[in-house]
């Protein structure tokens, strides 16, 4: 079936949009349609490979006008957190991609510079929009270049606080500037704190607008009415909206606030959008959307809206498809309500993300023990300082990659004031569909040069529990408890323990000690099993804790003619790394090669996929250990796999 037959089944007008200048032309009830058809084609779509269907459904109204009102690519129209584009990708040529949606080699489920020049930012973390958009409005001001600049950001990224340092600066610029506030009033659940309270309250006081449209009418006949009755009128409004509206906060911040804003009406959202684009200095235009709209399984999911199907469901009730299997994430919030069953001073953190972290079990039994602190990842690692300042331990639950950016206040605020806080780290590293930024590959590295802190990769459920109640029993410092996405890997018993670290598997020749960190325990045991095949003698050692690492593996190391490290992080500065410089400052002589991640920038796909893009399967590691090991016996180390080439290369 060709794109346009394909296209066409979701719609006539559909089938002829390859550009947004195609949208421009269209009339009311066409745009009416072609927003159906959209949704139409949302559904159908991203139904078959996962996706952001609920965020989507919920701003294709909102990108319609944006792209009626605004000349993209000239003018930037930067998407907050990124997950909200795929109808911005419609719009501009990429209707044939969402059959490979946030699958290898097909389209990212972000924006991306590679695919389009309408697309800008491509970072998935939440919060930068209005950062990026500060600059840029700079940028062409100090540049004299007359384009606009629109930074559409969620009521959930509102919650972060960068967004607010950019508000900040947005205002004391002054800049042309228009912001459009995506109103669901949701991130996953329901977005919280005084800003969600104080957006409500703008959206939801019918007496601001009841008395707004009175207002509005009476202005509305101005041209019978002398300047003098208009000035009074336009004062009247304005003393109505600061006094019915609970505070302008925008506006006392020095950008104009336009709204609230039906962000379903196509017509009506153009027009603040244009009375933004023309007032000339930095406008918030705050629509209100639905997050789902227009699809009643996202309608009614009480969750999250369908936020992110990770993969194929069903059209009719929004239900995955796959057969569900045990996650790393329930054995974790199973563990942690048991731990806090008995510890009263447990308590759990989350930014804006309990039910895909797990923490939600444990706020339902104990919802006086769990805080949602927004999409605030900084604030969350220095609170839960404040907790256990205050004699708690706090659990901070967040994807791997989303702590990066709390580095400072980990390192300072927790680790240098040696404060019980445990880090769960869900999704560490390599996640797959959505790509480099949501890689949480740089955890092992970054927080591996806190002192005093400890961090854990278990390689199954069994240890999963065992390492998350070593952690929070450490009260002299911050530990970290890190674990991939997906199902949990099938419990792999040791054969016994060397102080922390778990030996896998032995034999009477020691030729290679082979390091296999948290979830490539099983990789480890395979790559064991082919080794041997070629005669040689691996023994597969799981440190548990990894970082710092072990004494025990230096000393083991010392026993073996070949050492080699696998990781699902980072290379550099990774526990490879950091084995090398523990056997180098013992003086250990004994060959080290480390296999991990480059950290590089490596696209989307399965999890799978990539770390066999990478050489890390049972089969490529085997073949780079049997080819070291037979190199020490004096015959050539053929290189064999892009890994073993990266790692002749660094
Ligand atoms: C720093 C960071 N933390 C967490 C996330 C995970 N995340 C992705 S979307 C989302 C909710 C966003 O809510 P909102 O901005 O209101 O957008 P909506 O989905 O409602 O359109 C969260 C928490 C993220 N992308 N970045
Ligand atoms: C943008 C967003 O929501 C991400 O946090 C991501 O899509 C979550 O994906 P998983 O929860 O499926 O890992
Ligand atoms: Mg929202």
């Amino acid at each position: 079936m060709s794109v346009e037959e394909d296209t066409a089944n979701h719609g006539r007008l559909l089938g002829t949009v390859r550009s947004p200048q195609d949208v421009k032309r269209m009339s009311g009830e066409e745009l009416d349609v072609l927003a159906a058809e959209i949704r139409d084609f949302l559904i159908a779509k991203v139904s078959r490979t996962g996706g952001h269907v609920g965020p989507n459904l919920g701003v294709v109204e909102l990108t319609l006008a944006m792209h009626r009102v605004f000349d993209s690519p000239r003018d930037r129209l930067l998407f907050d957190t990124g997950h909200q584009a795929y109808v911005h990708k419609i719009l501009t040529g990429r209707q044939a991609g969402f059959d490979k949606l946030r699958q290898r080699g097909g389209l990212s489920g972000y924006p991306s510079q590679a695919e389009s020049e309408h697309d800008l930012v491509e970072n998935s973390h939440a919060s930068t929009a209005l950062s990026y958009a500060d600059g840029l409005a700079k940028a062409y001001a100090l540049r004299g270049e007359a384009r606009s600049v629109v930074a559409v950001v969620g009521d959930g990224a509102l919650t972060g606080g960068m967004c607010w340092e950019a508000l900040n600066n947005i205002a004391t610029a002054g800049n042309p500037l228009v912001i459009v506030v995506n109103d669901n009033g949701r991130s996953y659940a329901p977005t919280i704190g005084g800003l969600a309270d104080h957006l409500s309250s703008l959206r939801l006081n019918p007496g601001y607008e009841r008395v707004l449209d009175t207002v509005k009418d009476a202005l509305g006949s101005t041209p019978l009415v002398g300047r003098p009755m208009y000035e009074v009128l336009h004062a009247v409004k304005k003393g109505i909206k600061d006094a019915v509206a609970p505070q302008a906060m925008f506006e006392d911040l020095g950008i104009k606030y336009v709204g609230p804003v039906d962000g379903h009406d196509v017509a009506a959202v153009e027009s603040a959008l244009r009375a933004a684009k023309n007032f000339g200095g930095p406008v918030i235009v705050h629509a209100v959307t639905r997050k789902g709209y227009g699809y009643r399984p996202a309608e009614e999911d009480e969750a999250d809206c369908l936020h992110g199907p990770s993969s194929a469901f069903d059209v009719e009730t929004g239900a995955l498809l796959a057969a569900p299997s045990v996650k790393w994430t329930h054995v974790f919030a199973d563990e942690l309500l048991a731990v806090a069953d008995e510890r009263p001073d447990v308590v759990g953190i989350t930014a804006a993300m309990a039910e895909p972290t797990g923490i939600a079990k444990l706020a339902r039994k104990y919802p006086e023990r769990v805080y949602d602190v927004g999409i605030a990842e900084q604030h969350a690692a220095t609170s839960a300082a404040g907790l256990a300042l205050g004699g708690l331990h706090p659990v901070v639950a967040v994807y791997a990659t989303f702590l990066n950016r709390a580095f400072d206040q980990v390192l300072l605020d927790v680790a240098m004031h040696k404060l019980p806080v445990t880090f769960v780290l869900d999704r560490a590293g390599i996640t797959g569909p959505d790509g480099p930024s949501h890689y949480g590959i740089w955890d092992m590295s970054v927080f591996g040069v806190v002192p005093g802190l400890r961090i854990a990769a278990p390689r199954d459920a069994a240890t999963l529990r065992e390492e998350l109640r070593e952690a929070v029993a450490i009260d002299n410092g911050p530990t970290v408890v890190r674990f991939p996405t997906g199902a949990v890997a099938a419990d792999l018993p040791a054969l016994r323990r060397v102080g922390p670290v778990d030996v896998l598997a032995e034999s009477a020749r020691t030729d290679v000690l082979l390091v296999a960190v948290g979830s490539f325990g099983h990789l480890g045991m395979e790559v064991a099993s082919r080794v041997a095949e070629q005669g040689y003698g691996v023994t597969v050692v799981d440190p548990r804790w990894v970082r710092p690492v072990p004494a025990e593996l230096v000393e083991l190391a010392a026993s073996h003619r070949l050492v080699v490290t696998v990781e699902d992080g980072v290379r550099v500065g990774g526990v490879g790394d950091a084995l090398a410089q523990a056997m180098r400052d013992a003086d250990v002589r004994v060959p080290l090669k480390d296999l991990g991640v480059p950290a590089d920038w490596h696209p989307h796909g399965t999890r799978a996929q990539i770390l066999a893009d990478l050489g890390l399967t049972a089969q490529d590691v085997a073949r780079n250990v049997t080819g070291w090991i037979s190199g020490l016996d004096n015959t050539p180390v053929r290189l064999t796999s892009t890994t073993d080439a990266t790692a002749a290369q660094n």
